[in-house]
């Protein structure tokens, strides 16, 4: 049963936005960020309603109905939309994240560009050789390895060599530790977050560095590589992006390859945990359903919480009063849970894909609406196809599961299993 508000033809006047009781939100959202919003509607009998989230008021909002309205960019930009600390880790300034209208479309093309159907190949490949070569490390250690932090040094370096950026291998332990504690610590207390603060801006200098080399003749980048794209582009007013945005974006893409080892970790998970699944997917059939069985992993596992935008100008919705310059969080995790669009939305049932394709509002792992168009992630291809790459690899590999936590830590961000997966590899397969 829907629980937004009747339409506004049916009000004479918006209401105020319904309010969870208290001060400030912000612990009781690190808290619990997965399932906060979805708590929230379940209090109030409302897919919106507002807090006030590091001071500020906030609104959330659940459900398709609600992330339609947010993917319309009459309503709602991303200029000055994400929390400072936000943005000062994950985002940067100046990356395609922040822009708004034919800033972002233009800005939008180039990695729409670069993440394209012959790219996903190639870093599918990359990233197939560097698996190899690290199983064969993990096989021939005697003591079990943790396969999240595993698989990062290998994602970075196939990030890299796609992307076209030298990477010396006395580097690899230092850089992927500045992308990775970009998504793994940013929200992890007060001094991880520095420490992602301070990450941002090294892998920054890194990559502006390059930029600069690169431009000035001093670094030779292999021809049609992203670098080279990026470093060559031009943005709407015809001149080419500051050295800082095009390392920005550079990261855009870096950071993300090695951020599908959250999702590596769950593929790991849920094979350990579904063993009926392990079994059909390395049966004849299980090239098939494997499609099935990653989508079920980005909606039910948590990853992002949520997304940001803030309201362009006054508007009011289903006799509710958005007020301009209003931050706003549509609930990605409690969206892939509503029992209105999923059935039974708790259990793990790849099935379910079979059954039905969910519409563009529905499932927003990666964002919803369109990617060239609209904020939609530019790279959901190619982390479908990573996980894929991880799904056969994790099905060849013969492995003693040592004792540990599986369980998830939801109030971590992302909530990854406790103990990483760790695993004693005997045969990589
Ligand atoms: C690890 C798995 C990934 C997850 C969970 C993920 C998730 C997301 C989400 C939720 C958004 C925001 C959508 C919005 O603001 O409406 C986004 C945007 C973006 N993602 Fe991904 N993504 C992943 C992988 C990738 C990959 C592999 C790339 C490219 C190599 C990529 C590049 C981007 C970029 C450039 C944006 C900004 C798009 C824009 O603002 O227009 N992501 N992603």
């Amino acid at each position: 049963m829907p629980h937004v508000l009747p339409p506004l033809a049916t009000r004479a006047t918006p209401a105020p936005l319904p309010r969870l009781p208290g001060f400030d939100h912000t612990l009781a959202w690190l808290a619990d960020p997965y399932r906060f919003i979805a708590r929230g509607c379940a209090t109030l009998g409302a897919d919106v309603f507002q807090i006030r989230l590091l001071m500020r008021p906030t609104i959330c909002m659940s459900g398709p109905l609600a992330a339609e309205l947010f993917y319309d960019e009459s309503r709602f930009v991303r200029a000055g939309a994400a929390p400072e600390p936000m943005q000062a880790t994950l985002f940067g300034h100046g990356g395609v994240q922040t822009l708004d209208g034919d800033a972002h479309r233009v800005r939008k093309a180039l990695l729409v560009g670069l993440t394209g159907a012959d790219s996903v190949q190639t870093l599918v490949s990359i990233v197939g050789e560097e698996w190899d070569r690290a199983a064969a490390g993990w096989a021939a250690t005697p003591q079990p390895v943790t396969l999240y932090r595993e698989v990062q040094p290998l994602l970075a370096r196939a990030a890299c060599r796609w992307a076209g950026v030298p990477l010396p291998e006395a580097d690899v332990a230092r850089r992927t530790r500045q992308l990775v504690a970009l998504f793994d610590e940013a929200a992890a207390g007060p001094i991880a977050h520095l420490q992602a603060r301070w990450a941002r801006s090294r892998a920054e200098a890194w990559l502006t560095a390059l930029v600069e080399h690169a431009r000035a003749g001093r670094t030779a980048l292999p021809p049609g590589c992203a670098a080279q794209a990026i470093v060559a582009y031009r943005d709407l007013d015809g001149r080419p992006l500051p050295a800082h945005t095009a390392a920005v974006e550079l990261l855009n893409l870096l950071r993300p390859v090695v951020a599908v080892s959250v999702w590596i970790s769950f593929v790991a998970h849920a094979l350990q945990r579904f063993p009926a699944w392990r079994a059909t997917l390395a049966s004849p059939d299980g090239e098939n359903l494997a499609p099935a069985f990653i989508d079920e992993i980005r909606r039910h596992y948590p990853f992002f919480p949520a997304i940001v935008a803030r309201v362009r100008t006054d508007f009011d919705w289903c006799g509710l009063h958005f007020p301009a310059g209003r931050r706003v969080l549509l609930d990605v995790f409690g969206t892939h849970h509503d029992a209105r669009i999923w059935r039974t939305p708790q259990s793990f049932l790849p099935e379910r894909w079979l059954r039905r394709q969910p519409g563009p509002y529905e499932f927003l792992a990666q964002g919803g609406g369109d990617v060239a168009g609209g904020h939609r992630c530019p790279g959901e291809d190619l982390a479908a196809q990573l996980m894929r790459l991880a799904l056969g690899r994790l099905l060849h590999m013969r492995v003693i599961v040592p004792p540990q936590v599986m369980a998830l830590k939801m109030s971590r961000l992302p909530a990854v299993p406790v103990d990483g997966i760790r695993l004693r590899v005997l045969d990589p397969g």
